[in-house]
């Protein structure tokens, strides 16, 4: 039985789930705001009223921030000793004051279903299929959702 406390003694199979969640964004728009007075950021000029729509992407896949932006790389959150690292850059919930209400429950949601799935299952494709066949691209809408496919969870019991 995995506990959340457990996720400090876990630091390989955190940064797993940090780079899933950075590569795969779910939300990559946030959600759009409406700035509340006039306000210049980077020598751009906004003025009040303004709907402004945060590209969490942006930062997700910064080529200055991250050392493998577009390849799934666990080393991101891990330093030479493997142990975890936070990274500035990692807002797939956002940030600011309407950062989301529900992180730190879907951190530990991921945390305890990632790791309680991956200790009573083997995760294969289904037979014929190679995992080279499988195809992780993403839907594109609002919200990017993974696409469709199946799986074979073989009990490791
Ligand atoms: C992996 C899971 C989740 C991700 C990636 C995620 C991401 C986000 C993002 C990017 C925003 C927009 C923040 C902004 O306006 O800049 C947001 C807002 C919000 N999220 Fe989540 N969310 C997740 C799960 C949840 C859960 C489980 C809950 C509730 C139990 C929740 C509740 C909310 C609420 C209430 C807001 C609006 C906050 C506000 O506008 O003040 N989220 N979320």
């Amino acid at each position: 039985m995995v506990h959340v406390e457990d996720r400090k003694h876990l630091p390989y199979t955190d940064a797993v789930i940090h780079e899933i969640q950075r590569l795969c964004n779910i939300s990559p728009m946030a959600v759009p705001h409406k700035t509340s007075r006039d306000v210049t950021f980077h020598g751009y000029f906004i003025k009040k009223g303004t709907t402004v729509i945060p590209l969490l992407t942006s930062v997700l896949y910064d080529e200055s921030e991250w050392e493998s932006p577009h390849t799934f790389n666990p080393s991101h959150f891990l330093d030479k000793e493997g142990r975890f690292i936070k990274r500035d850059a990692f807002l797939p919930f956002s940030a600011g004051r309407r950062v989301c209400l529900g992180e730190s429950l879907a951190r530990m949601e991921i945390f305890l279903f990632f790791t309680s799935l991956l200790q009573h299952f083997r995760f294969i494709p289904p037979p014929g299929v190679s995992e080279d066949d499988l195809d992780l691209t993403p839907a594109v809408g609002f919200t990017i959702p993974p696409s469709p496919h199946e799986l074979c969870a073989i009990s490791r019991q």
